[in-house]
């Protein structure tokens, strides 16, 4: 895909949308052990009156779990990969089914993992997460694990490898599609969409974007393959590109070199 991106045309107006962990937040070892600080509140909260509102997160968390790491504030959001939206700040959060089978992986993964001190066991709803931490000790085998469950959970499931984790995704977890489904809604319509992410789920709303003119930046790890065509170092340079009084400042984006894209998760 051609990168129009950074030819930017007077009276660009922007839509942002914010991966969370790895890109606004550090990564912790435990995924309740994460806090937002004050100042990334009124940062978003700020950058959100900047956009009149077209700004959302988009990310592997549920919405609860959004909202519960964000508040006060109460931002537009799309929650497990997009299979959560809200799609304006007032709308309720409604959280998403565990399907039968997925229970019983959980259940099957805590007696045979939960002794690990690096394994988290997250229950979503219809995502399961097995996140095994920066040391990521026995991925193959949980990576197994989650695959012999494929064939009892409804079609479409997949298991992606991240780069702290493995998740359980329903076809319908695709970021892209969540960024898609904002982009066709005001205050999103008419905009160019910038997303920033760090992991596999986020190379999906890459691909998106660029449908859409509009900008892709991956953060850190630059030796991993990404469709991502630009790239900021690290979390501090996310929030401090964020804040620059001239956002979005598009020349002080590093170029990627194009490579063949993560598998899309
Ligand atoms: O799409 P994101 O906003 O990046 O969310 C991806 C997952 O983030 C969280 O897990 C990851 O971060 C945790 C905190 O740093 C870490 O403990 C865990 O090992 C990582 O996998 C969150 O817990 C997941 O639900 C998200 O899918
Ligand atoms: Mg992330």
């Amino acid at each position: 895909m051609a990168d129009s991106a950074l030819a930017p045309t007077a009276g660009d107006r922007w839509a942002l949308f914010l991966d969370i962990d790895g890109t606004l937040l550090e990564h912790h070892k435990d995924p309740t052990g994460v806090v937002v600080d004050d100042e990334l509140r009124d940062l978003l909260a700020n950058l959100d009156r900047q956009l009149d509102g077209a700004l959302a997160l988009i990310s592997g968390r549920s919405l609860a779990s959004i909202d519960t790491l964000f508040q006060p504030l109460r931002l537009r959001a799309g929650g497990l990969f997009g299979i959560e939206l809200r799609l304006s700040p007032d709308e309720p959060a409604v959280a998403a089914e565990e399907p039968p089978a997925l229970a019983t992986l959980a259940e099957r993964a805590q007696a045979e993992l939960g002794h690990a001190p690096n394994i988290v066991i997250e229950r979503k709803g219809p995502v399961l997460a097995i996140h095994t931490g920066p040391h990521p000790d026995g991925l193959e085998h949980i990576t197994r694990l989650a695959k012999s469950a494929l064939p009892g959970l409804p079609a479409g499931y997949r298991v992606v490898e991240g780069n702290v984790g493995v998740e359980l995704l329903p076809a319908q977890a695709l970021k892209g599609d969540a960024v898609h489904r904002f982009m066709a809604t005001p205050p999103f319509q008419g905009r160019r969409p910038i997303f920033i992410g760090d992991d596999v789920p986020d190379e999906h709303a890459f691909e998106s974007v660029h449908g859409l003119d509009g900008i892709s930046i991956k953060v850190g790890r630059p030796e991993q393959a990404t469709a991502a065509l630009h790239a900021l170092a690290d979390v501090a340079a996310v929030r401090a590109w964020l804040g620059d009084p001239q956002f979005p400042l598009l020349d002080k984006l590093v170029r990627r070199e194009v490579t063949a894209a993560a598998q899309a998760g």
